[in-house]
């Protein structure tokens, strides 16, 4: 990019039919795309300041780094938005219902004379976000394209951030290929989608679209012309634009030719809506299949409130909110992603809880790292504009330019710290970050920075501060000009002074300077104790505004400084920039050392806030075997709501025991107990400390959850289709290593349809490895238990109590979850004598409903040849778990075997007639 080598992507004729002039763009007549050489650059898109800017006077020409940047450039100087599919498309998407609301992409240079960058600013965009906006906030373009013919459910994703030069490719091809691009695309929170024109074809569009323009109502679609999406392309570009330490990308998707092709016609239409081109060899590039992180749908997410509250969207009330205590925009976005995506890999989330040990064992290393960290800017976003080449050169571009150069000087001045706090570390993780900053590259790029910005220039929070380290950014003597004009804006910033000065006291008035961005230099004056003269503002005091107490207002002289203060800071920039982007040339090569330090901040930062969740509530770290079993665990998020411990629960899922059935009455708990356990199990695996005494989980490659939302807005007809569409996903996405939370299903049909629907889907989901818990208030199901030993039944306890004075009985949530079926009966119709029903008719209901349930409850019980059965796969389970996981000395696990034997000899003694124990004993 800054380089002006030419052995990275030479002129040659080879280079320029693979990256510039390729079939794509030759077929495109009304387009000029064209491969731009330096010699042959030109000059209407790539004018330099000197030759914009001749009333400077000063004749300076392109600085040799813009005409380097030209030798990898790939311009497009567009007259025409041809990239975009014919208007025929867009308004079968409006057709749709997809009403865009448009606004300048985030990141787009939007010089005049270029293509409009717009993309739609949807209610969605801005609301998933919500705690996570400030962090996160849409920037995303996907691009998205499925196989055809035989091909048909081989979809392939590239996204890019506007805001982190990171390409992501993925590609799905399996049965689920659908739910993960739709799960995959939520997570990255879209403001544009891109997809080839011919999924929307005539108005019809394919599977693919249809879901992905129900899912994202809100967010843009773009169509794109179908040849656009080009694998070739696509690798060339992927080859082209990789940095090297990210090469091995090249192999892994060299054959995944949809994902290819969506990065193709991703790049190509960023480069066209951000007037600018990524520089060769600059982009980090990564391939995120579904296999190295556990899915969790859109839906669960949702339900569980991983980052939005449902309620508020503003609420930090969210497993996010909770663990979020990071100081930089890379770290929660970190923390946003791994909440969506846990880990599924043991021996990377042991690694990151080891660091969190570490941390919380030496306070010296937390506090230090802390403070370093603190300081860091969003080193991705800064990563980001330096990779890319504006293919015009504004002022502002200029201006820019320079405030990154000081964000990069500031960045790196801050790595010598990080690397001292990290000197001393012991676990592995902290160790390789340390070695990561060893990189001499760093030192490189600093001491090239200070050869020519001055020492003590910094990154500086306010415009005036900012603009000052800008002016003074450059050292002296390396350009006389810029000495003299900086020399000037230092007087007419005197002769301002000097003018507010003598103003106040022609007035007799507490006057004093003042600076915004948009009013430059004015005049403030506080009313408290003045005396205006005539009892009001002098006629000379223009542009007045008042603020509380306080006046803004300038006068017409200070107006004329103003503007030749601007005039003296334009040429300051324009030879700063001359300068920065000569220095930017030579340190250009080396930059990419800051993805390391982009990753090492961003992971420091987040499992720093991990470690400081530890400090704020009594968590302890999870171990994984293949038993989930929680003791004393407590609801994550209600924890923080409550500001105190929560009633606590124990929970244990394995193998032999992998499907719970939950009753208890409303109100009882059930729902914050499943959530609770999901909560747990997520945190777990993005490598926390949890909200427990003790806690063991079986890794999940996918949680799905399936949680009844609140009727008050759906008609009933709408929540049982949602119910059985979101049932119809579980059954068909799920896997032996699952986590499964279902919480009243049924609810939106009739009572026997509902329980027939629910033993069906119990059915087939307890036939599998898979750990589900069922909440229900179909008491019925609770002879499943008697049916398959693997189903447990356990309840929500209450207690009752009744008043001494007037005989009323109430009901007291214990929120404590114990073993077999809620007790409880009809505790819809002691809801229903709360209300105005007369009391005939709730005795008569009592009597059917009592009688019915005795019919039931007879046929729970099952016969002694089951119950033997029962028990001697609870012993065989037990025994092979035993095997597999005990940590036991001899003697604790002969006393642990004895207690086995004994709970096996009494669940047979209840069967029936006792069986000898030798067996087992021996
Ligand atoms: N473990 C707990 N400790 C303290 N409060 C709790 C606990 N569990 C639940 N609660 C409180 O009880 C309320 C109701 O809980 P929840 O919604 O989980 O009940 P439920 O049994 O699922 O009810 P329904 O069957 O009507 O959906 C929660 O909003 C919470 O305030």
């Amino acid at each position: 990019m800054f380089s002006s080598s030419t052995d990275e992507v030479g002129d040659t004729p080879e280079c320029r039919e693979t990256w510039g002039v390729s079939p794509m763009d030759r077929s495109e007549p009304n387009e000029t795309t064209s491969y731009c050489p330096p010699s042959t650059s030109s000059s209407s898109s790539h004018q330099s300041l000197g030759e914009g800017n001749s009333s400077s006077g000063h004749g300076l020409s392109l600085p040799r780094m813009a005409s380097g940047q030209l030798h990898h450039s790939y311009t497009l100087n567009r007259t025409s938005s041809s990239l975009l599919a014919t208007t025929s498309d867009s308004s079968s998407l409006r057709s749709r219902g997809v009403t865009p609301k448009l606004r300048r992409t985030p990141g787009s240079a939007g010089a005049p004379g270029t293509h409009p960058a717009r993309t739609p600013l949807t209610d969605h965009t801005v609301t998933s976000c919500s705690s996570a906006t400030s962090t996160c906030g849409a920037s995303v373009i996907v691009a998205v394209v499925e196989g055809r013919g035989l091909a048909r459910g081989e979809i392939g994703i590239a996204s890019l951030n506007l805001k982190c030069p990171e390409l992501i490719l993925s590609q799905f091809a399996d049965t689920g290929a659908y739910a993960k691009v739709i799960t995959k695309m939520h997570i990255l929170v879209p403001l544009e989608i891109l997809m080839p024109d011919t999924a929307s074809e005539k108005g019809k569009g394919t599977k693919l679209f249809n879901l992905i323009t129900e899912n994202f109502p809100g967010v843009a679609f773009t169509a794109i012309q179908r040849k656009y999406f080009n694998e070739r392309k696509g690798l060339e570009y992927i080859q082209q634009l990789c940095a090297p330490e990210f090469g091995t990308v090249i192999m892994e998707v060299q054959t995944k030719y949809y994902c290819l092709a969506a990065a193709a016609a991703l790049l190509k239409y960023l480069e066209f809506i951000q007037n600018s081109v990524y520089a060769a060899k600059s982009l980090k590039v990564t391939f995120k299949g579904s296999e190295q992180t556990a899915m969790i749908d859109s839906a669960s997410a949702t339900n569980l409130e991983l980052v939005v509250n449902n309620r508020d969207h503003r609420s930090e009330h969210t497993l996010l909110g909770v663990l979020n205590h990071t100081k930089t925009p890379g770290g929660a976005r970190r923390l946003r992603s791994n909440i969506l995506e846990p880990l599924v890999d043991v021996d990377t989330i042991n690694i990151r809880l080891d660091t969190i040990q570490e941390l919380l064992q030496d306070e010296e290393l937390f506090f230090g790292l802390k403070n370093a960290i603190g300081h860091f800017l969003d080193i991705d976003q800064l990563l980001s504009v330096l990779v890319q080449i504006p293919k015009q050169e504004t002022i502002q571009v200029a201006e820019a330019k320079i405030t990154h150069v000081i964000q990069l000087k500031h960045t790196l001045d801050l790595v010598p710290r990080l690397r001292l706090v990290l000197k001393n570390c012991k676990t592995a993780l902290l160790k390789a970050y340390s070695t990561s900053l060893e990189d001499n590259r760093f030192d490189m790029i600093l001491a090239q920075i200070k050869t020519v910005i001055n020492e003590d220039t910094t990154y500086l929070k306010g415009s005036l501060n900012m603009r000052t380290q800008k002016c003074y950014a450059v050292r002296p003597n390396i350009n006389e000009f810029l000495d003299i004009a900086r020399r000037a804006y230092t007087e007419i910033v005197d002769d301002i002074a000097g003018l507010v000065n003598q103003t106040g006291e022609k007035y007799g008035l507490p006057m004093r300077t003042s600076f915004s961005t948009a009013r430059g230099f004015f005049i403030q004056m506080k009313l408290e104790g003045v005396v205006l003269p005539q009892g009001r503002l002098p006629p000379e005091f223009i542009k007045v505004t008042k603020h509380k107490n306080n006046y803004g207002f300038t006068i017409a002289d200070l107006m004329k400084m103003n503007d030749r203060c601007d005039e003296a800071l334009r040429e300051i920039f324009h030879m700063s920039y001359v300068v920065t982007c000569q220095l930017l040339s030579t340190v250009h090569e080396h930059i990419h050392c800051l993805y390391k330090l982009s990753d090492a901040v961003s992971m420091l930062d987040m499992l720093l806030s991990l470690a400081n969740a530890c400090t704020i509530s009594d968590y302890v770290r999870p171990e994984f075997t293949d038993t989930l079993a929680i003791k004393q665990g407590r609801h994550p998020i209600l924890e923080r709501i409550v500001g105190q411990q929560p009633i606590s629960n124990n929970s244990y899922i394995s193998e032999g025991s992998n499907f719970v059935i939950i009753t208890g009455p409303n109100m009882s708990g059930k729902s914050t107990y499943l959530k609770q356990v999901a909560l747990c199990q997520i945190m777990a695996q993005i490598g926390s400390f949890v909200p427990a005494e003790y806690a063991s989980f079986r890794v999940a490659d996918q949680i799905f959850t399936r949680i009844g939302v609140d009727d008050d807005f759906e008609t009933n007809s709408s929540t049982f289709m949602l119910e059985m569409k979101e049932i119809a996903y579980i059954i068909h996405n799920v896997s032996d290593r699952s986590l499964i939370i279902i919480d009243e299903l049924g609810r939106g049909t009739s009572a026997e349809e509902g329980i027939g629907i629910c033993h069906t889907v119990c059915e087939f989901l307890l036939s599998l490895k898979a750990f589900t818990l069922f909440a229900t208030h179909y008491l019925e199901l609770c002879h499943l238990e008697s049916l398959y030993p693997n189903v447990e039944n356990q309840h929500m306890e209450v207690q009752h109590t009744r008043s001494r004075d007037t005989g009323a009985e109430s009901v007291v949530y214990t929120y404590l979850l114990n073993r077999g079926c809620s007790e409880e009966r009809h505790y819809g119709l002691r809801a229903a004598e709360m209300t105005a029903l007369p009391s005939n008719i709730i005795q008569e209901s009592k009597i059917i409903a009592s009688k019915v349930s005795q019919q039931l409850l007879a046929k729970h019980h099952s016969d002694p040849e089951t119950q033997r059965q029962r028990a001697v796969y609870h012993l065989a389970t037990r025994l092979m778990q035993t095997a597999r996981n005990s940590r036991l000395d001899p003697e604790s696990l002969r006393m642990y075997l004895k207690g086995l034997k004994k709970q096996y000899e009494a669940e047979l003694q209840a069967a029936g007639p006792s069986e000898s124990m030798d067996t087992e004993e021996e």
